[in-house]
């Protein structure tokens, strides 16, 4: 089938190149000049694991393009998905919706057969009743747009297996259209492989999303929580998370306590929910989703006090090390990066920070030119005397600490899951564990 995929990134880039494996006709369409130059060459705008590959793939099977044009898009395709940005609003807790209307429009503008327009990017419930009112205003006469809903559950670093094979399928769609039948056709090989679909209404759909987030910030809250009450209690959090993350009814995952959640979805969308709920007047239903946000934020500070408490309350000159600079391993995005936002508390305290990321110094050194960044992990702990580990890459387990040449007697602020604590205390190293 012919479809297009508007907006080419963190979501939309893997879609377009998922889909293209599974035998579409795929067009990718995007508003930044650079990104579609990269994509038509081959190249993935951004570190993803496989999605270059996957872009040469769907190029050499001439089943994926890109663009920059929408009417090319009309030209295209009859189903169109939409995945642009819907970060937070500025000033506000609301999603920002304005990519994604700006989307619908100018596809209303330059569409001129019935087609599907399906909204992938996550938005709050009632966002496509909106689109479709807007396309109704703009669409030529006599030419039926549908809108459907399919919020997406894919995870950055395994982005295009969770494309060719996700979780489950979640498709909203408006009454009386022919949406159901048409993606049905279209996810026939996921359908074929076992993935679950469920077919509702527009605003369910909507909701999934935004209630799938919550639940996985909620039980990173949840068993940060626990690691705030077990330091005061005297007792162990890694035990006691393995312990109740083994009965099968609560699950082992998203339950690794540490510095909590970042990236460009969780925060904003669980901020966007209670916005919404504020809206529709039941705020108080969903007030503990800022509670779950506030612990949130508070692990960060308490990382940064752990630090300062390391350096006898004075960090100001003292040179700190910093390891991890992504929100999460295996890719180079630093959005709304808990390790950065910590590094730049403790530049901002005069301390001398120096980072190490695997991937993503090039995009923290744009967004912040004033820490240091050292060419390997090793290199940055030189004469450090505290080194903090915030995102867990593999890569920072394997090290010897017994190999690194840190500052007299060092501190390690061990914030995220995978070092050998006991190696480190056996290497000299004080262990201190957010
Ligand atoms: N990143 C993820 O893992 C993920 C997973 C599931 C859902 N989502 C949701 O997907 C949406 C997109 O997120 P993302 O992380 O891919 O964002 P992103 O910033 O990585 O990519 C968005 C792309 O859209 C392009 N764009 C913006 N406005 C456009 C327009 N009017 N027309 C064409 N292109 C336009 C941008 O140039 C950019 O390349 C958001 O709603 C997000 O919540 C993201
Ligand atoms: O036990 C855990 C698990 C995760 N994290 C942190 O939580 C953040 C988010 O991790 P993850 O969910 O793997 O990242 P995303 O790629 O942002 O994916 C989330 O956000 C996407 C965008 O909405 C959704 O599609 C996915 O289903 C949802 O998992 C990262 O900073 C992790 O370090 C923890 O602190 N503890």
């Amino acid at each position: 089938m012919n479809i297009t995929v508007i907006g080419t990134g963190r979501l939309g880039a893997p879609y377009a190149a998922g889909m293209a494996s599974l035998g579409h006709h795929v067009l990718g369409v995007d508003a930044n000049p650079d990104t579609v130059a990269a994509l038509q060459t081959g190249k993935a705008p951004f570190a993803e694991p496989g999605l270059a590959e996957a872009i040469t793939n769907g190029a050499a099977t001439g089943h994926l393009t890109f663009t920059g044009s929408y009417a090319e898009a009309a030209r295209h395709a009859t189903v169109h998905f939409i995945a642009v940005p819907t970060p937070q609003r500025t000033g506000s807790n609301h999603h920002d919706l304005s990519d994604v209307y700006a989307a619908a429009d100018t596809l209303a503008g330059v569409i001129d057969k019935n087609s599907l327009i399906v909204v992938k990017s996550s938005v709050p419930a009632g966002t496509c009743d909106q689109i479709a009112t807007r396309i109704a205003q703009r669409a030529p006469s006599g030419v039926r747009i549908e809108v459907a809903a399919s919020p997406d559950f894919m995870r950055e670093g395994c982005s295009i297996a969770d494309v060719r094979r996700p979780s489950r399928i979640v498709l909203g769609v408006q009454p009386g259209g022919a949406a159901e039948p048409i993606l049905r056709d279209l996810w026939a090989p996921c359908l074929a492989d076992g993935v679950p679909l469920v077919v509702t209404d527009l605003k369910t759909a909507e909701l999934c999303k935004l209630a799938a987030n919550a639940f996985l910030a909620t039980r990173i809250s949840f068993v940060n929580a626990l690691a705030m009450f077990s330091d005061a209690a005297g007792a162990n959090i890694d035990d006691l998370a393995e312990v109740i993350g083994r009965d099968t009814r609560i699950g082992r995952h998203y339950l690794a306590p540490g510095l909590g959640f970042g990236g460009s979805c969780l925060s904003k969308d669980i901020r966007g929910f209670v916005a919404l709920a504020t809206d529709l007047g039941v705020g108080h239903s969903l007030e503990f989703l800022t509670a779950v946000d506030d612990i949130n934020q508070a692990r960060r500070g308490q990382a940064v006090d752990l630090a300062v408490k390391a350096l006898g309350g004075d960090p100001d000159g003292q040179p700190i090390a910093v390891w991890g600079a992504a929100f999460k391993p295996g890719i180079d995005d630093i959005r709304d990066s808990p390790a950065l936002d910590v590094a730049a508390c403790l530049h901002e305290a005069g301390a001398h920070v120096t980072v190490y990321d695997p991937l993503a110094i090039s995009h923290a050194r744009v967004e912040h030119p004033e820490l240091t960044y050292a060419t390997d992990a090793v290199a940055a702990v030189d004469g450090a005397r505290v080194l903090l580990h915030l995102t867990a890459w593999s890569e920072f387990a394997a090290i010897d600490p017994a190999t690194l040449t840190p500052g007299p007697i060092p501190t390690l602020v061990d914030a995220r899951p995978g070092l050998d604590r006991d190696l480190w205390r056996a290497a000299g190293w004080t262990v201190s564990v957010l």
